[in-house]
């Protein structure tokens, strides 16, 4: 079915819709990851985008019930050069345009998606709306310059759950309130997680490393975690600009006087904020599984998950040490506190989809719990 994807600067792009008609809406930015499609459109930290999958067919393996970051699809659109709709995969349970449909997620192709990158790459991630039917452009690209800008935007509100919960046998379970100590299963080093959109693989590695968790949402207070006496506190990936998550911020300090904290991707963002940080948004940000770090800290190179279009900025703040930075664009990856047992990464070391070269980070991270 023919389709429209409009970019606010006017550009526009011919192309089918594979999911039937309908309207989306949303910021477009590019990953280059070759595989990995169900996990990056069921990632919440991907709210309000329309990702455009630079490898040209999506789609081959299908999709399974397995592979997936949360129990939705959370972006706003799949864009690809070709998406296959019979998939050949023994784990295959459902093809990628049934999912999406399923999901009522638009997905497009049959355009030039390597035309488009080129593009957000040289102008920078862009507002857009996708559009099927026979319609002016025009008016399209007028629809997409009125779309709120991913700067100012709160999406955690959107995707974070608003009641603590367990992770019992790979999946979330609701506990019951208010939340008392007896919750603590009693076995291993007690972590309270923060949920802000957090991805399914970072509770599974976080179990595996054998920690008692309790989940809470964004806004559990210091009080309330002060309560339940944990070990350590750890902060989620999630969706949006982390500056306009001051009152998160402001508990985020609080909690980082007196406890251990780690902190993947907008975790890190918040934990530098807290800690005299300032956030900017990248140009066209980094999207991939294959973007190299060096961990300064053993000199050691890293290829990694990333997936962030905001980055922080803690030069000149005397208590943070720089442990890990982006050898593409020297951007920051990683610091940690010089006296105190605080630590975070902007990329992903739980990595799904992605290369499994920074997963040492858990294990550092309970290392930093029982020392
Ligand atoms: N994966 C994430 O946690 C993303 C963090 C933040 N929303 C950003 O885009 O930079």
């Amino acid at each position: 079915m023919q389709a429209i994807l409009a970019l606010e600067d006017g550009t526009f792009f011919e192309c089918s819709s594979f999911t039937g008609p309908g309207e989306t809406q949303g910021e477009v930015i590019f990953n280059t990851g070759m595989t990995g499609y169900q996990e990056i459109l069921t990632d919440p930290s991907y709210r309000g985008q329309m990702v455009c999958m630079t490898y040209p067919l999506m789609g081959n393996y299908g999709v399974n019930l397995e592979d997936v970051e949360s129990d939705r699809i959370q972006a706003a659109a799949l864009i690809c050069k070709e998406c296959c709709a019979k998939p050949s995969n023994w784990r295959s349970t459902q093809s990628l345009p049934e999912y999406l449909k399923e999901h009522g997620v638009m997905g497009i192709h049959d355009l030039d998606t390597r035309a488009l990158t080129k593009h957000l790459r040289i102008h920078g991630a862009m507002r857009a709306v996708i559009a099927t039917g026979k319609n002016d452009p025009r008016e399209l690209v007028a629809r997409a310059n009125s779309i709120p800008a991913m700067e100012g935007q709160n999406l955690v509100d959107v995707v974070a759950p608003t009641s603590p919960y367990q992770w019992v046998n790979g999946h979330p379970d609701k506990l019951h309130e208010p939340v008392t100590p007896a919750a603590w299963s009693g076995c291993g080093p007690k972590v309270i997680v923060y949920d802000f959109g957090i991805k399914w693989n970072i509770l599974r590695l976080l179990a595996a490393q054998g920690l008692d968790m309790i989940v809470v949402p964004p806004t559990f207070t210091a009080r309330e975690v002060d309560q339940l006496a944990p070990d350590g506190i750890f902060l989620s990936n999630g969706p949006g600009d982390p500056a306009v998550l001051t009152r998160t911020i402001a508990t985020v300090g609080e909690l980082a006087s007196r406890y251990p904290i780690a902190g993947i991707c907008l975790g890190h963002q918040i934990l530098g904020l807290a800690l005299g940080g300032t956030s900017y948004k990248l140009k066209f940000g980094h999207h991939g599984c294959n973007h190299p770090v060096k961990d300064l800290t053993t000199g050691k190179i890293e290829i990694s998950s990333q997936n962030h279009g905001f980055c922080v900025d803690v030069q000149g703040i005397d208590t943070l040490e720089i442990t890990h930075v982006n050898l593409n664009d020297q951007t920051l990856e990683g610091f940690r506190h010089t006296t105190k047992p605080i630590m975070a990464v902007q990329y992903h070391p739980e990595s799904a989809p992605g290369p499994h070269d920074s997963r040492y980070f858990f294990a550092r991270f309970k290392d930093m719990l029982t020392r």
